[in-house]
């Protein structure tokens, strides 16, 4: 609730730390649904059994580097974070875990994270990970959430990157496929992130995040969402124009993509006040269904 929060700067008292501070520091449910995109990467990347060894290690590298990342944006973003209604509660903000303790958190993630991929990966699924990670703790984080309302949109590709991580982790090669899947989560990302930013509008405006409500309003920010809406279901259908995906995969993210549809529209003609999260969350469970789908796609084709 906005009258919570009273904070600009975050609280001086760092004594009940508990190990669900640090979990929650590494945005737990936000890294299962990377991971799981990274898993389809692997998964479409051949087509028999997967070794065990870089899916294994490529999961554990992908995840402790994502969570590594999600940790930094906490240390970042405190007195961002402490200003809104939606954040204000987390451990940093609220002095549960100092930004020199949350910093060795990340870096001990990293480290292990970038070695596993290293030593039982390979090189380029480190090195591309890593630059994941620069591209949202610093870049995204640090500079672009700051400097213009297109801050998701470039941000977006670092949160995009792991279908092609998963990919390279099991092939060692970059395949247009993969390009595919990020392209998917690339445009994927600025209507997930913007109907959640119509409903947090006041936050962010309170915080001075030039979010794209802020700068440009919530009635170009609808339009903008609705217009991503029907790129992505456009994007969508290309795994199955090429031959890389087959029937169930065309039916289910058709579907998707008509639900999806349906809350842009409502969004953007005929909301009410739940309109916005409803499409949030409905933004959630599309990309999660769809990697799902694909996945089924994968092991039981169906071509016409
Ligand atoms: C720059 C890109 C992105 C931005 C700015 C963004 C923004 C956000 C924000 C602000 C939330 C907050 C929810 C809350 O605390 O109530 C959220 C939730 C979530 N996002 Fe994103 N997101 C991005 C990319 C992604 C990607 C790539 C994925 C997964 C593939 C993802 C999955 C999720 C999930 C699962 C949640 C729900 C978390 C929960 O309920 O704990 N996001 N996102
Ligand atoms: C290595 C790799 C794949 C890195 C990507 C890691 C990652 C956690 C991407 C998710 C993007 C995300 C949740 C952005 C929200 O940040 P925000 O600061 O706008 O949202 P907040 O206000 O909820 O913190």
């Amino acid at each position: 609730m906005a009258k919570s929060v009273s904070a600009t700067q975050p609280h001086q008292s760092l004594s009940r730390a508990s190990w669900r501070d640090y979990y929650e520091m590494t945005k737990p449910n936000v890294v299962l649904l990377l991971l799981l995109t990274a898993l389809v990467g692997m998964c479409l990347s051949t087509p028999g059994w997967l070794p065990w060894q870089p899916l294994v290690a490529g999961l554990m590298g992908i995840g402790a580097l994502s969570s590594a990342a999600a940790v930094i944006n906490h240390v970042m973003d405190r007195r961002i974070d402490a200003q809104m209604a939606r954040t204000f509660n987390r451990p940093v903000p609220k002095g549960k875990v100092s930004p020199r303790r949350a910093l060795i958190f990340a870096g001990l993630l990293a480290a292990a994270g970038y070695l596993v991929l290293e030593i039982w990966v390979n090189r380029l699924t480190a090195l591309l990970t890593l630059a994941s990670l620069v591209g949202y703790a610093m870049v995204y984080t640090m500079y672009l959430k700051r400097a213009t309302p297109q801050n998701i949109v470039i941000g977006g590709l670092a949160g995009a990157a792991p279908p092609l991580l998963g990919w390279t982790a099991i092939t060692g090669e970059v395949h247009p496929y993969a390009l595919l899947l990020v392209l998917i989560i690339f445009i994927w990302t600025p209507p997930h992130f913007w109907a959640l930013a119509i409903h947090r509008e006041k936050d962010y405006a309170r915080a001075q995040v030039p979010m794209l409500p802020v700068t440009h309003g919530v009635a170009f920010t609808k339009t903008s969402v609705l217009l991503y809406t029907i790129l992505l279901a456009i994007v969508c259908l290309m795994p199955y124009l090429v031959g890389m995906t087959g029937v169930i995969y065309f039916i289910g993210s058709s579907l998707l993509n008509v639900g999806f549809l349906y809350y842009a529209l409502k969004l953007k003609f005929n909301a009410d006040e739940h309109t916005a999260m409803q499409t949030f969350r409905f933004s959630i469970l599309h990309l999660m269904v769809l990697f799902l789908v694909l996945l089924v796609d994968h092991y039981f084709k169906i071509t016409l």
